[in-house]
């Protein structure tokens, strides 16, 4: 399709979208009392209108039930968790029993890492990419102390090539298959987060199981921007937050995916807790741990129903307009927003960069010559809400559920005012 870079063709991209309707179920902030223009959807997702009434429901039976609600509210609460994952498996492509719902990202790779990072003999390498989430290295160089390795000679980081800003699918699948059978784990971000790449994670599962080893993904940025089929994939496990794409609240619960095949493996540890036991036993207090078979067998305490209400709302959205309307939306909204800065790059004689790689989801990276931080604060100043990444980098994410293709153009049209007067 042929964009143009006018306030009436961005409207006419609008009146066409499916997914316009859904803006007005969320709460957009106001900057000099106008709605904002959001951009950090990757970062935390906009509060859904309908969610403070899931919150409110919680509320009221422990008010109206106390105890009682834990097996008597409409909702139970000693199940709630179960709302989540049959949506939420849908999201990542995963059989239910292979999801849960509980405790937070890093915490959950913690988890997982006992499980899955069994360094045995000469096989304790971990393959990760350069530079991931800081939260991802400080895990994994804290799981290989405590295993008593040294991270310096553990960890194999994944480089771009000089002068590339992107990750090559063939640097990692040499990689895997250069260190091979010392290679333990591979982990990596499936969607990173400062350039917005998506990587082959069909790909890299297979070459890494190929070589023995176990494969993981974080998939912070991954879930509810991009298409994922964790189980036919292969993969053995994935975590996620919820706060980014799928709109929960900030710092709400994580998602975990153990794939079917390990479910009910014996061999594979892991840590536990009463809610990893079989409904049907749990409250016969007995000593022995019984699993449920299923990835709640991970899932160690009673689940925080407070903090899962507003993703349950946010879930139910999900399941009204599926992945793939949002990804369809997805892709023509940031090839409209990347035609835009073109557009701009070009009035403004090659002010800045997209480093986002043709791979990519909602997110495209923009990196700044010569201006910095000033731009980001006119920007911000002036109702766009984007994030600052150092050196000199802006992200920009349009999640599908909430921004217009009019946000697109006015952006635009900021930037390029802001460019001018910097
Ligand atoms: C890739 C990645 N890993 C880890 C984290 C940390 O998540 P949490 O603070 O929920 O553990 C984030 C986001 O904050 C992230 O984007
Ligand atoms: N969760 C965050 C927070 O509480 C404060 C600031 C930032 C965050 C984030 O989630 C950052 C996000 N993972 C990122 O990619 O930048």
């Amino acid at each position: 399709m042929q964009f143009e870079n006018t306030l009436g063709f961005s409207q006419s991209l609008d009146k066409e979208d499916r997914l316009s309707k859904y803006r007005e179920q969320f709460h957009f902030p106001k900057v000099k009392g106008k709605q904002v223009i959001y951009f950090t959807g990757n970062s935390l997702g906009l509060q859904p209108k309908n969610a403070p009434s899931f919150v409110n429901d919680i509320m009221e039976d422990w008010a109206n039930l106390a105890v009682e609600g834990h097996f008597h509210a409409e909702k139970p609460w000693w199940d709630y968790h179960e709302r989540l994952a049959k949506p939420m498996a849908k999201v990542v492509g995963a059989r239910e029993e292979e999801v849960c719902v509980m405790n937070t990202l890093t915490v959950n790779l913690h988890l997982l890492m006992v499980s899955f990072y069994r360094p045995q003999g000469k096989r304790t390498k971990i393959i990760c990419e350069e530079k991931a989430f800081p939260s991802d290295q400080y895990m994994l160089q804290s799981q290989v102390r405590h295993h008593g390795l040294d991270p310096d000679e553990t960890l194999v980081e994944i480089k771009k090539r000089e002068g590339e800003h992107f990750w090559r699918t063939e640097d990692v699948l040499s990689k895997i298959e250069e260190v091979g059978d010392e290679l333990a784990l591979v982990l990596i971000g499936g969607v990173n987060y400062y350039n917005g790449q998506v990587f082959d994670m069909e790909a890299i599962t297979k070459a890494g199981k190929k070589v023995g080893a176990y494969v993981g993904w974080d998939l912070a940025h991954a879930a509810g921007n991009i298409e994922l089929q964790l189980h036919d994939w292969g993969v053995d496990f994935a975590a996620w937050c919820s706060y980014k794409y799928m709109n929960s609240g900030p710092g709400n619960a994580s998602g975990i995916f153990i794939h079917q095949t390990h479910l009910k493996n014996q061999e594979i540890p892991r840590f536990e807790g009463w809610w990893g036991t079989k409904k049907e036993t749990r409250f016969l207090m007995k000593p022995e741990f019984e699993p449920t078979g299923t990835a709640d067998s991970w899932q160690l305490s009673n689940p925080p129903v407070l903090s899962l209400a507003p993703y349950l709302a946010s879930l139910e959205m999900f399941e009204e307009v599926g992945m793939a309307a949002l990804i369809e939306k997805r892709n023509r909204i940031v090839s409209y927003l990347e035609f835009i800065l073109k557009e701009i790059d070009k009035e403004t004689t090659g002010s800045f960069e997209i480093i986002t790689p043709e791979d990519r989801g909602c997110q495209l990276s923009v990196f700044l010559h010569g201006q910095g931080r000033q731009l980001f604060d006119y920007l911000m100043e002036n109702g766009v809400i984007t994030d600052w990444r150092e050196p000199n980098v802006i992200r920009l994410a349009p999640a599908p559920f909430y921004c217009s293709y009019e946000d697109m153009y006015r952006f635009g049209q900021i930037l390029k005012e802001g460019i001018l007067k910097n």
